[in-house]
């Protein structure tokens, strides 16, 4: 007969026996008060757990089961965390014989609450949308230590308010991640097109944002309120009244809850009103939906001003496939995926955040390099930090959630804190295994953090945790697994009424594995125990080895359900079953929360030694990250100088995408040369190259080494991109009005230190029109120092080199090949920039020739373009003079300009200006007068 696959006993965790006397009551557990409970008294049976993801379980693995209110034994008198356990016995006994409905009600506390408290007087709701019902605040732990996904699903809730008045345009904002317990403020003066709110929100990548209700009063929103709402048609947005925008409160709040470590922030931050006004907006929202406040001194609070990164806008970074890829937004082809070997949540979240806003100080990125230098030359340590690394779970939420104070003790609340409580340990104890990781290592920053490590409150906090709760409670991939680590993380012995629970938590298991393996026996069916957080205890049995129809099983079993060659059932006494140890369980984690409260409010005052340990693991999680991809290719480690110089350099994306290396190529920009005019066919790698330099420049701002064999960077304090993409699906007017805005923010914004990337501007219109286009947009941008890649098809553009001797023409070759069996002529792509413009001719019609266009029209277009040419060199065909006043023009709008732009004092600018004259005369001889408009 076949048996069920399931094991009532086993050695190493005996199961409590029937035998022991005692009595069941049908209804609630039967206690022994002469029985010790063990940790090894857990439940023996072995079951299949279907388990979810730990990142998707969300607060205590088992979402499902754990909804109901905690009754509470004094609801409104608590005073601290953890502050019931002085009530203990009279709380257990109370709830041992009582009330205590697990998973009765379908609806959290929290969503219970939400909809009622949206009609307080704080939210003024949302005229346009009401995007935030549907939202449920995940406040709980995430376990998953490799989904790099999950680690960057929307968190961050900000609220942005700007000056009114004479004090328009002056921006607050303030920023909170509800993975990671820190709020970043910033205040700064953007201009009318609010491009750095705009980029810095892009950035932040919000679930929500929050902003006054006065920005969006009916018929008279700001044009902040509008763009924004424009922006971020996907993010949740939420209006709330002004006087929520307090900075007085504001300051207060950042006195009672920064950490000790953190305060000098109030000094940067007390005359800072728009951002003060921010944050108090953005704690009393939080604290309203998440239903908890944050525990006094225990959040980190930074200011961040615009000038410690470099700038990135949103369209550059989509532009560079930094962090989503063009073609396809579900695979990594992007920087990102190029560089993201990290382990930890904390770690990716890191990398992504540096990618975003690159490093601007030298010393900084050095130091960084200087430890993947380390890292590569140090095998020993490379190994053994990453070993220990990818154990350390999201150290970053579990902070956050150990910080927070719930308002209400619900059973969510409860198992949320047993779990983190356990994770915590599991996290404390990898602190010693990652100091001897690190103990040999040589560089200032990673001695760095390997001091950080040194701090004595892990310990303390440590030896705290093991006084109740057991050794061998830890972190478990599954449902059931983690489910087990809770029930038994408190030692046994530190309430007796605990140990009885758990015995019939045990007993209960055992019994519904004994009663799965009597049906098998009794149906002679290969019959197995499984679990999943949904339907808890279930029966499965596989049908490879007998095939039977859904309507003849037995049937008791209820239920049913198939999937591939699976079936999963139930029947009315398993059920049953369930509930009764659902109901143990809910006894379980009350006994349990309450002794964990009061262990959390005695670790309390050391817990932010965490927010050192989270920095130093997402910190060195990223570094080796770093070095991991240089190990896959042959990357070089970059210098800082005045000059961007790249030998031999590749675009990394490319080489993760293509199975052979991509055709490297060299780089050299300085100041005396720094407008680049790039030409070359259709396919012929332009695009490639631009995009390739502003990649190479971002790994090195952020400390990685970069794919070449050798280079130098100029630090970019902005990074501008003006990159078509394949993607557009927008007409050609919207594609140029587009163009057209991308250009006048790169204009707008650009100065001295940013590298501009700009490729085929004006295609959008006709070619007249788009020639003027980019000869005004180089002679602007060529009054700056900004180091300038300008790739186009406009031949006609790289003749400004005559004007400018900055400007350096490089071309994309391409050979012509002989096809003899098609007796036609093919092109082949070198990707190899030389110095010059390009010679090819008509490129545009030998690119189509060769892709699937019909020979008829490529024949018919040919000969449509010789006749245009013709006609346009006709109308073109002008006298000398014609050319001396078009010369004119030119030379007369350059002074005009230059004089406008300079910052030199009267006396230099006039010496300049009769430079400029006197050159003019020697180049134009016969010109007698320099026109009106440039005396002006
Ligand atoms: N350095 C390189 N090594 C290998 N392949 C390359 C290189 N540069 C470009 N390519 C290949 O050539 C294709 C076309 O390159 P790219 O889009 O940069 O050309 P382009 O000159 O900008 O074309 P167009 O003018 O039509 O926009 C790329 O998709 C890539 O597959």
């Amino acid at each position: 007969m076949l048996r069920p696959e399931i094991s009532s006993t086993s050695p190493s965790a005996p199961a409590v026996s029937p035998s022991s006397g005692e009595t069941r009551s049908p209804q609630g557990p039967r206690y022994n008060f002469g029985l010790q409970e063990t940790p090894q008294s857990r439940p023996s049976v072995q079951v299949v757990s279907a388990s979810t993801p730990p990142g998707t379980s969300g607060a205590a693995g088992d979402r499902s089961s754990s909804s109901s209110s905690l009754p509470c034994p004094a609801p409104n008198s608590r005073p601290a965390q953890g502050s019931y356990f002085g009530n203990k016995r009279a709380y257990a006994e109370n709830t041992v014989a009582s009330n205590f409905t697990f998973g009765a009600s379908s609806s959290s506390a929290r969503d219970t609450n939400y909809p009622q408290t949206l009609k307080t007087p704080l939210s003024t709701g949302n005229p346009q949308r009401s995007g935030y019902k549907s939202w449920t605040p995940q406040v709980g732990y995430s376990a998953s230590s490799s989904s790099a996904i999950s680690a960057h699903s929307p968190s961050v809730i900000v609220a942005v308010v700007e000056g009114r008045g004479l004090a328009r345009g002056e921006i607050g904002m303030a920023s909170i991640d509800l993975k990671n317990p820190q709020i970043i403020l910033s205040q700064f003066a953007d201009n009318t097109t609010y491009a750095k709110v705009i980029t810095k929100l892009k950035i932040l990548s919000p679930l929500e944002i929050i902003m006054s209700n006065t920005a969006c009063a009916v018929g008279n929103s700001t044009k902040l309120f509008t763009l924004i709402t424009e922006n971020f048609k996907n993010v949740n947005f939420t209006t709330i009244q002004r006087k929520y925008f307090n900075e007085t409160k504001g300051l207060e709040y950042i006195e009672q809850l920064c950490i000790a470590e953190f305060s000098t922030v109030l000094m940067e931050v007390q005359s800072k009103y728009y951002c003060l006004a921010a944050v108090a907006a953005l704690l009393k929202y939080v604290e309203f939906i998440q239903n908890s406040v944050y525990a006094p001194k225990s959040l980190k609070i930074c200011f961040q001003g615009s000038e410690q990164t470099a700038m990135i806008d949103s369209s550059s970074a989509q532009n560079l496939e930094l962090l989503i890829n063009n073609q396809d937004c579900r695979n990594n082809h992007t920087l990102f995926g190029v560089l993201n070997y990290t382990k930890t949540p904390g770690g990716s979240r890191r990398l992504r955040s540096n990618i975003l806003e690159p490093l601007v100080d030298i010393e900084t990125i050095n130091m960084r390099l200087d430890c993947v230098q380390e890292l590569l030359q140090d095998e020993e340590l490379f190994f053994g930090l990453q070993s220990v690394i990818s154990r350390f779970l999201d150290t970053e939420q579990l902070l956050s959630v150990l910080v927070q104070i719930p308002k209400q003790d619900t059973v969510n609340a409860a198992e949320s804190k047993i779990t983190n409580l356990i994770y915590l340990k599991h996290t404390l104890e990898l602190v010693d295994p990652l100091k001897i990781a690190m103990k040999n290592c040589n560089t200032p920053l990673l001695r760095a953090y390997y001091g950080s490590l040194e701090d004595k409150r892990f310990g303390i906090i440590l030896e705290k945790i093991k006084t109740v709760i057991n050794d061998d409670a830890r972190y478990m991939k599954g449902c059931l697994n983690m489910r087990t680590q809770k029930c038994y993380a408190v030692r046994s012995n530190i309430n007796e009424f605990l140990d009885i629970a758990r015995r019939t938590y045990t007993e209960i298991v055992d019994d519904i594995a004994g009663m799965i393996s009597q049906l098998g026996e009794k149906y002679s069916l290969p019959l197995r125990t499984s679990f999943s957080s949904a339907r808890g205890f279930f029966i499965q049995m596989t049908t490879d080895c007998i095939a039977l129809p859904t309507d003849q099983l037995p049937s008791e079993f209820i239920k049913i359900s198939k999937v591939k060659n699976s079936y999963s059932f139930t029947s009315a006494d398993l059920i049953k079953m369930n509930e009764r140890c659902q109901e143990s369980l809910r006894e379980i984690y009350h006994m349990t929360y309450m002794i964990v409260c009061k262990l959390l409010s005695e670790i309390y005052e050391h817990i932010h030694c965490l927010y050192k340990l989270s920095d130093t693991v997402s910190m060195l999680d990223m570094l080796l990250s770093f070095a991991h991809a240089c190990t896959l290719s042959d990357y070089v480690r970059p210098e800082f100088t005045d000059t961007l110089a790249i030998k031999q350099g590749w675009h990394p994306i490319l080489e993760k995408i293509s199975a052979e290396k991509p055709i490297a190529n060299n780089t050299y920009i300085t100041e005396g040369s720094n407008f680049l005019i790039i030409t070359g066919p259709n396919m012929s790698g332009k695009s490639t190259y631009l995009k390739q330099i502003a990649l190479c420049q971002i790994m090195a701002q952020i400390g990685s080494y970069v794919p070449a064999e050798y280079s130098s960077f100029r630090i970019a304090k902005q990074i501008f991109t003006r990159i078509s993409t394949d993607d557009d699906i927008e007409t050609n007017s919207s594609t140029f009005m587009k163009e057209m805005k991308e250009i006048a923010y790169i204009l707008h914004n650009a100065n001295d230190k940013s590298l501009i990337l700009i490729d085929e501007l004006g295609r959008g219109t006709n070619t007249e029109e788009g020639i003027g286009i980019c000869y005004a947009v180089c002679e602007y941008l060529l009054s700056l120092k900004a180091f300038t890649l300008f790739a186009t098809h406009f031949l006609e553009l790289c003749h400004i080199d005559a004007l400018y001797p900055n400007v350096e023409n490089m071309h994309f070759e391409v050979q012509h090949v002989k096809n003899t069996s098609r007796n036609k002529e093919a092109i082949l792509y070198t990707y190899k920039l030389s110095k010059g413009l390009t010679e090819e001719k008509n490129y545009g019609l030998k690119a189509a020739e060769v892709s699937s266009l019909p020979p008829s029209i490529v024949l018919d277009a040919k000969e449509i373009t010789t006749q245009i040419t013709r006609q346009i060199l006709q109308n073109q065909r002008s006298t000398p003079e014609m050319e001396r006043q078009r010369a004119v023009y030119h030379l007369a709008t350059r002074l005009v300009q230059t004089a406008r732009n300079s910052q030199l004092d009267p006396d230099s600018l006039r010496i300049y200006l009769s430079n400029l004259k006197k050159k003019y005369k020697e180049d134009f001889p016969r010109t007698e007068q320099v026109p009106e408009k440039t005396e002006e």
